[in-house]
């Protein structure tokens, strides 16, 4: 066929889908929703091109934890907020809800045909190989690693500091953090030092720098419309779109592409030419050489799935966590108390370290501060920084919910039926703000709930990997970094407050919660200008208490 008839071919094909899709009539019509005020836009733009999470936690309040709304070309979608009907479609129903296409196309352009891509047997395969780096072990054995890369940024920071004639300094919390976050991963997962947070020159922290805002953030209508349109088409044409597509957007990600690609091939030749010599070591990409060459043939990654698997662990866990400490400093300016008291529950750490005669604080040391713990937990809940899964019925299916809806038509519906083709957003932050489950203070930054008895309620679902929270998604997709997260985090939330003391600037209340694949802050009216979190930092009053 030549290009002319086969687009032709695509269009009229489209077009019968959409007639069909749109005269076609079920229970599904009568779930309450938005009505829809675009043909072209349906309510994307509301859900896509606000702040994240507005549009939904309005649309929770009216309609309920499932919510009909219009994607393009007045075709239904639901977005589901229900614990029942999430961890249905997360767990109970194994791979038979797979990724938008269109959306599984991110991830192949920001980090390869790795386990982000992947699907069904090809996503078993590479999970299994990956998993054994990822064990609570494992995790707790980069704390060291974690506390010296949070001291670097440290000592750069007093550095700073120290010249300034007032003895404090705005830095712009998401760039330093970023970098920081690169260098973390960079050392634990791969035993390589980007250098990222000494050398602000650095290629690939320059090459991972704003790439979320710039390719994902703000999207225009046009952009909306294109990325539904690509649904119909056929895999290997979106891709070669994809590939060729000239805007500045997609040219940023290709550059980035070509940067990681360059190390990662340079990486995984060094790891396996290490094993071969029998001097493996204990970083993520070692021990997967290793348990790649341990399995039959017929489990192995290939050289360029390997090559992925590093590019997703970047890409999958330093933005992740280096926003979610942005999002934890946010708060505790925004709570100057808060912040106090978690610099005493630390002082009282180090004291009890010191005794020990430790200078450094140990796993024993992070899980005895609970107040610590419970402000991550609250940041991963109120801040989740992925906002939302997307997600196709392979076959019919019928999803459970936790709560019945009641139809438009009067009728209770207790489970919905879902056809084959049916696309679903699952939305992690609306479910976080579930009242049932974390209160009805849900939509109030509360780290407390979590000490409270009876304030955070178990319910009748388990749905993530960590207090019950969807942050980390849920089932044989799940986040398999969170405990490489928790660890994280804290150990860099101890080093910052135990050291310095954060306050707001006059840009604070501008701060806007930018909806750009993962979610980051930025500044109202300066969108443009990438991830802002600009914040005062002096030194931390000595000896408090
Ligand atoms: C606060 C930090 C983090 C959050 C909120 C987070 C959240 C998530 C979520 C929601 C998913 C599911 C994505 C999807 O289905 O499309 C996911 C998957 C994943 N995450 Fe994380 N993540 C974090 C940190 C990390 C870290 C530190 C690593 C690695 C060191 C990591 C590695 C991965 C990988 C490899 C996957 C793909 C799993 C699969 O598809 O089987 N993440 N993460």
């Amino acid at each position: 066929m030549d290009p002319p008839t086969y687009f032709i071919g695509i269009t009229i094909a489209a077009c019968v889908y959409v007639l069909y899709k749109v005269t076609e009539s079920s229970v599904l019509d009568n779930i309450p929703g938005p009505s829809s005020t675009s043909f072209l836009l349906g309510n994307l733009g509301e859900l896509m091109q606000n702040q994240a999470g507005l549009t939904e936690f309005s649309w929770q309040e009216t309609y309920g934890d499932v919510v009909k709304f219009k994607a393009s070309f007045g075709i239904n979608r639901f977005l589901i907020s229900d614990p029942k009907a999430l961890q249905h479609i997360l767990q109970t129903s194994g791979y038979r809800w797979v990724k938008f296409q269109e959306r599984k196309e991110f991830s192949r352009m920001t980090s390869g045909r790795g386990l982000l891509w992947a699907d069904e047997d090809a996503h078993k395969r590479q999970r299994k190989v990956m998993l054994p780096g990822f064990g609570t072990p494992e995790a707790k054995n980069f704390l060291p690693l974690f506390l010296s890369c949070a001291a670097s940024m440290s000592q750069r920071w007093s550095d700073i500091i120290s010249s300034e004639k007032d003895q404090s300094h705005v830095f712009n919390i998401p760039e330093w953090a970023s970098r920081a976050t690169l260098d973390a991963i960079g050392q634990a997962a791969f035993d390589y030092n980007f250098g990222a947070t000494d050398d602000h020159e650095n290629e690939l922290g320059k090459a991972y720098q704003n790439m979320f805002v710039n390719a994902f953030g703000s999207p225009s209508k046009t952009s909306l419309v294109m990325l539904e349109l690509l649904q119909f088409l056929p895999l290997s044409l979106m891709e070669f779109l994809n590939d060729n597509n000239p805007s500045r957007r997609m040219a940023g990600i290709r550059k980035v592409t070509k940067v990681a690609n360059g190390i990662a091939k340079e990486l995984v030749s060094t790891k396996s030419e290490a094993l071969l010599e029998g001097k493996g070591k204990k970083d993520i990409m070692s021990l997967l050489v290793k348990a790649n060459a341990g399995e039959n043939p017929k489990g192995q990654l290939s050289e360029d799935e390997l090559i992925s698997q590093m590019r997703v662990l970047i890409l999958a866990g330093h933005e992740t966590t280096s926003n979610t400490l942005a999002w934890l400093l946010y708060e505790l300016v925004r709570n100057p108390e808060l912040q106090r008291k978690l610099r005493a529950e630390i002082r009282a750490a180090e004291k009890v370290a010191s005794l020990r005669g430790e200078s450094e604080l140990k796993i024993q040391d992070l899980e005895g501060m609970p107040l610590l713990g419970a402000t991550i937990r609250e940041t991963l809940r109120f801040h989740p920084v992925a906002l939302h899964l997307f997600r196709t019925a392979k076959e019919d299916d019928v999803l459970p919910l936790s709560t019945p809806i009641t139809t438009t038509h009067g009728e209770v519906l207790t489970e919905i039926p879902m056809p084959k083709g049916s696309r679903v957003v699952l939305s992690i932050s609306a479910y976080n703000r579930n009242k049932k489950l974390f209160g009805e203070d849900a939509h109030v930054f509360n780290p407390y709930r979590w000490l409270e008895a009876g304030h955070v309620k178990k319910g009748n679902v388990s749905l993530g990997p960590f207090a019950n929270l969807a942050t980390f998604s849920g089932g044989n997709r799940s986040c398999i970094g969170w405990r490489f997260a928790l660890i994280e985090l804290q150990a860099f939330a101890v080093e910052l407050l135990s050291n310095f003391e954060f306050s707001a600037t006059s840009k604070t209340e501008k701060i806007r919660r930018e909806a750009a694949l993962a979610m980051v802050p930025t500044i109202e009216g300066e969108v443009e200008n990438g991830a802002q979190l600009p914040l005062r930092v002096a030194f931390a009053p000595k000896g408090e208490e």
